[in-house]
């Protein structure tokens, strides 16, 4: 089922597809965006007609829709959600950063201040499958760094309604408030704002396509946390691996989308045969067998290398969202990874732990943007700004040396602000 390859086919002839490899897809998200920054609202709920199918009312989610959402759901699996809030806070917790200032001795002090953005937007996928495990990750963070407001999209259901599992995640996170709008035409009412929907200041969550296309044309004019399109996996295997295991966690992220990508890369040619036959019987199991097909005939790959270090090689030039290393020694091998999103160790890590557990985020950069991308963390939702003092004898002391500077780079004026004080201080005759 996977396209079949070795290392040095598969690096002379595997083309990826990047974000700028979608020109129409790109125009159509441009005219998307364009529609709701004049409209507002009476643009998105067109859109959302057109692409949910669904005629909408009003976007916000009510009171009484989260109070039947609440009745709706199964307790067990509501609590499971709180244990899995609890991973996530705890874990994100660690990643916070505090303002700082030092004085130092010769009269300068120079610090830090983290200050959490005013408000966040997450975006929270629900095109095909439903995404509580989503709505956590996104909104966990932001609360955690200290977001004023959070506030959340997602797409409406086939008859109006969000899934009963997202809107209780949502008040279990701690969200603002939620908005019933999916796609480039939600990414869009949370960087312009909408009568309905607040312009934020960050946007953050995964999505399709469409989504991270939207996502990266705002970019700038709001921030946004990175590209976390459609979802990947490179499992790299060696002979101790199982190949049902392998087989797996291929479907676990083919089964988002046919845009995802999966990939097993492995120096064992008998867990190659192995793997093409398991992956045949598990997907004829799975519910969403159609798309975990289509996304491994058109994205996969199964990879025979001639050794690790080969593997490692195409690991660290494709940049994996998730990297899962099913190897006798996975430590040693952990220690040569540059690129990748997430890196699941051993063959009893699947990456679902990650997804839907284990506390680290699971909104992850794809599409090759490992390379330069981290994953979501409480840093996006905060900003730093410097603080410099100096006292009057620290001006004196290095003032020449700046107007020396300041001419250098042609700057008159620059030097001049330095000086104007230099020659003050000198002419009272004291530094004090
Ligand atoms: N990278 C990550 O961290 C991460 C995490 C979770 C999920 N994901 C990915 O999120 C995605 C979820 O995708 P999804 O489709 O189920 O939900 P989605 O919410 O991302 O997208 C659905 C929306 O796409 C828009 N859309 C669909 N077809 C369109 C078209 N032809 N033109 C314009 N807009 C269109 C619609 O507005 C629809 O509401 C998957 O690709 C999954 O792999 C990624
Ligand atoms: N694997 C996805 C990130 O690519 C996250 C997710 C949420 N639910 C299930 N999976
Ligand atoms: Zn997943």
């Amino acid at each position: 089922m996977l396209r079949e390859f070795d290392g040095r086919t598969f690096r002379e002839t595997f083309t990826r597809a990047g974000f700028d490899d979608y020109p129409e897809a790109t125009q159509a998200v441009r005219d998307i965006l364009a529609e709701v920054n004049q409209r507002g609202d009476e643009a998105v709920l067109e859109y959302t007609r057109k692409f949910d199918g669904v005629e909408l009312e009003t976007l916000l989610v009510s009171e009484e829709e989260f109070a039947a959402a609440e009745e709706a759901v199964d307790p067990e699996v509501r609590q499971s959600l709180v244990e899995a809030a609890e991973n996530i806070r705890d874990f994100h917790r660690r990643q916070v950063q505090n303002s700082w200032l030092e004085h130092q001795a010769d009269g300068v002090a120079l610090g830090q201040r983290v200050t959490a953005v005013e408000k966040a937007g997450a975006y929270v996928p629900g095109g095909g499958a439903a995404y509580p495990s989503s709505v956590l990750m996104t909104v966990i963070p932001a609360r955690v760094a200290g977001v004023e407001k959070v506030v959340l999209v997602t797409p409406p259901q086939a008859g109006g309604e969000i899934n009963p599992y997202t809107l209780v995640a949502a008040k279990i996170a701690g969200a603002d408030a939620v908005y019933k709008c999916g796609g480039a035409q939600a990414v869009a009412a949370l960087a312009y704002g909408t009568e309905t929907v607040p312009k934020v200041d960050k946007i953050v969550g995964p999505g399709n396509l469409y989504v991270t296309l939207a996502k990266r044309e705002v970019s700038g004019m709001v921030g946004i946390d990175m590209l976390a399109g459609p979802s990947e996996v490179l499992v790299v295997a060696d002979a101790s691996a199982r190949a049902d295991f392998v087989a797996a966690d291929l479907l676990s992220q083919a089964e988002h989308d046919v845009m995802a990508a999966s990939y097993c890369v492995t120096t064992s040619a008998r867990l190659a045969l192995d793997l093409q036959k398991e992956l045949k019987r598990q997907c004829a199991q799975l519910e969403r067998c159609d798309v975990a097909r289509e996304s491994l005939q058109q994205q996969g790959a199964l990879v025979i290398v001639d050794s690790l270090d080969e593997a490692l090689e195409i690991v660290n030039e494709l940049a994996p969202e998730h990297l899962e290393l099913q190897l006798s020694e996975p430590w040693e091998a952990l220690g040569k990874v540059k690129n990748a999103g997430a890196v699941f160790v051993g063959p009893y890590t699947p990456e679902p732990v990650g997804d839907y557990w284990a506390g680290p985020n699971h909104v992850l950069p794809t599409a090759g943007a490992g390379r330069f991308s981290s994953v979501l963390s409480v840093d996006d939702f905060v900003k730093k700004t410097s603080v410099i003092y100096y006292s009057p004898q620290a001006l004196l002391k290095s003032a020449q040396k700046i107007e020396g500077l300041a001419r250098v780079e042609g700057l008159t004026a620059h030097g001049q602000a330095v000086k104007i004080r230099r020659e003050y201080l000198e002419e009272k005759g004291s530094g004090n």
